[in-house]
C-alpha cells in the first residue's frame, strides 16, 4: 500500500469554499507574539500608520481565532507567580469535541502531564458537524479557570490548528461499535490520518510529538508518518498504554497485589486483538510474573485473550468504546516522554520499527518496550528476554501488522 498517496478527501481540499482557501484570513493569538517586520520604506509617519494597521488587523483576525477569555493578552514575566515558568508549549488536539477529548483536554490543562509551570496552548480540531460542540468544549475550558492554560483556539482546518504544535494528539476518528473489528475503520479513518499528516508536515514544529490514537492506530500512525516525510519517523506513535494498563490491572488481580506494584510490562504489537502482552519479562513486586503466578495456562490463555478483547467487552457493556481511560492513557504516554523512566522499568509505545533490534520487519508501527530521559524522545530496550512462545507470537502480530496492516 503507497500510504502517502492516500488522497485529501473532499471536504478538506483548499479552493474558494474549501477549508483551505478560508484560512489565509484566520490567525491565531500566539501570531501576535511575534509581528512581522513591515517590508516597505517611504515617510515615517506612512511607516508607522501601516505598521499600525497591520497590528490592529493582526489582532483583529487573531481575536477570531482565539475562543473568548483565552484572547486577552498576558505577560507571564511580567507576574510574580508566573515569571520562572518555561516558554508556553502548544498541544494539537484532533476530535476535540469527542468523548476521550472530553476527558483529557481538562487532564492536560490542569498540568497533570507538564508540571504546574509549564504554561499551555490547546489548539482544538473539530469539523463542520463538530464546531458548535467545539465551542461548547472551549466554553467549559473558559469556566475552569486552569492558571496553566493561557490559550484555547479553536477551528476545522488541521493547517491552522496544527501550526508550531510542540504536540499533536490525533483523535479524531470514527470509533468502532459492538461486534466491530478496529481494522474495518481503516477505509474510513485512514485518510484522515493521511491529511493530518500533510498538515504536520506542512506546519508543526519541526521535532513534533504525535501520538495517533484513531483507530486503527498503528495502520493510521505508519499513514500519518508516510505523509509527513519531513518530520522525523521516530517522533510518530501509536497509542498502546491503554493495553498496557489493562495488562497491568489483569496481573495485579491474579496475583492479589496492588496494580502498582507491576513493572516492565510490554505490548508487543498492534492495538488489536492480536497484540501480545508479554509476562516474561514483566515483573510483580520485581519478581519475574512467572515466579509468582505459577498458571502458565491462564497467563498464555486467558490473560493474554483478555488483555486483547477488553476494548471489545467494554463496548458491549457501555455501548461505546473507552473513554476515560483512554484519555488516562494517553497522558501516562505523554507523561512517560517527558519524565525520566523510572530505573530498570519501561513503558510500552507503538513506535516506526526501522533500526529496531529484535529483528522485527522495518517500516511498520508496532509496539515495543521504550525508555526516555523525559526530554520527549525514547530509547528501545535492549536487554529483553525472549522464547519460543513470546517470540512466536510476536512474529505472528508481525506478520499481521506488514501483511494487512493492523
Ligand atoms: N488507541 C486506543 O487505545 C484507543 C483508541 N480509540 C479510538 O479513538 C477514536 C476516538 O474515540 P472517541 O473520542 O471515543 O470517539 P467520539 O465518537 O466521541 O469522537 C470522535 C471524533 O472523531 C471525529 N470523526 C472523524 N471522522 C468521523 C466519522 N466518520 N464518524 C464519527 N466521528 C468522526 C469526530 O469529530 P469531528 O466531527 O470534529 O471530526 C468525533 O467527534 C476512535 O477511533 C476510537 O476507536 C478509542 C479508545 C482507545
Ligand atoms: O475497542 C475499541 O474500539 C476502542 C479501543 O481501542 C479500546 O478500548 O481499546
Amino acid at each position: 500500500m503507497d500510504l502517502s498517496s492516500l488522497a485529501r478527501p473532499q471536504a478538506l481540499r483548499g479552493g474558494s469554499t474549501g477549508a483551505l482557501g478560508a484560512h489565509a484570513a484566520r490567525r491565531r493569538s500566539v501570531q501576535l507574539l511575534r509581528p512581522r517586520r513591515p517590508t516597505f520604506r517611504c515617510s515615517v509617519e506612512a511607516a508607522k500608520q501601516q505598521v499600525q494597521g497591520t497590528l490592529a488587523a493582526e489582532a483583529e483576525a487573531a481575536r477570531k481565532e482565539c475562543f473568548g477569555v483565552f484572547c486577552t493578552t498576558y505577560d507571564l514575566e511580567a507576574d510574580e507567580k508566573t515569571k520562572s515558568w518555561k516558554k508556553l508549549v502548544n498541544v494539537s488536539v484532533s476530535g476535540a469535541a469527542g468523548m476521550i477529548s472530553n476527558h483529557l483536554l481538562f487532564k492536560l490543562a490542569s498540568g497533570e502531564v507538564f508540571g504546574q509551570d509549564q504554561p499551555i496552548a490547546l489548539k482544538l480540531l473539530g469539523s463542520e458537524r463538530s464546531l458548535q460542540a467545539l465551542e461548547g468544549v472551549a466554553m467549559e475550558l473558559e469556566d475552569s479557570l486552569y492558571p496553566l492554560l493561557r490559550e484555547v483556539s479553536i477551528g476545522i482546518d488541521p493547517y491552522v490548528i496544527f501550526e508550531d504544535a510542540d504536540w499533536a494528539l490525533l483523535i479524531g476518528a470514527k470509533p468502532r461499535g459492538p461486534g466491530v473489528e478496529r481494522a474495518a475503520l481503516l477505509d474510513i479513518n485512514g485518510q484522515i490520518f493521511a491529511e493530518q499528516g500533510k498538515a504536520l508536515n506542512a506546519v508543526a514544529s519541526r521535532n513534533v510529538k504525535v501520538i495517533v490514537v484513531g483507530n486503527p492506530c498503528n495502520t493510521n500512525a505508519l499513514i500519518c508518518l508516510k505523509n509527513a516525510p519531513n518530520l522525523p519517523a521516530k517522533n510518530f506513535h501509536a497509542l498502546t498504554r491503554l493495553d498496557e494498563n489493562r495488562a497491568k490491572c489483569q496481573l495485579a488481580l491474579k496475583a492479589g497485589v496492588f496494580y502498582d506494584k507491576i513493572s516492565n510490562m510490554t505490548i508487543w504489537g498492534n492495538h488489536s486483538t492480536t497484540q501480545v502482552p508479554d509476562f516474561l519479562n514483566a515483573k510483580i513486586n520485581g519478581r519475574p510474573v512467572k515466579e509468582v503466578i505459577k498458571d502458565t495456562k491462564w497467563l498464555e490463555e486467558d490473560f493474554t485473550i483478555t488483555v486483547q478483547k477488553r476494548g471489545g467487552v467494554l463496548i458491549q457493556k457501555w455501548g461505546r468504546s473507552s473513554a476515560a481511560s483512554t484519555a488516562v492513557s494517553i497522558v501516562d504516554a505523554m507523561r512517560s516522554l517527558v519524565t525520566p523512566t523510572p530505573e530498570g522499568d519501561w513503558f510500552s509505545t507503538g513506535v516506526y520499527t526501522t533500526g529496531n533490534p529484535y529483528g522485527i520487519a522495518e517500516d511498520i508501527v508496532f509496539s515495543m518496550p521504550c525508555r526516555s530521559k523525559g526530554d520527549g524522545d525514547y530509547e528501545l530496550v535492549k536487554d529483553v528476554a525472549m522464547d519460543d512462545f513470546l517470540w512466536g507470537r510476536i512474529k505472528k502480530v508481525a506478520l499481521s501488522c506488514r501483511n494487512n496492516g493492523w
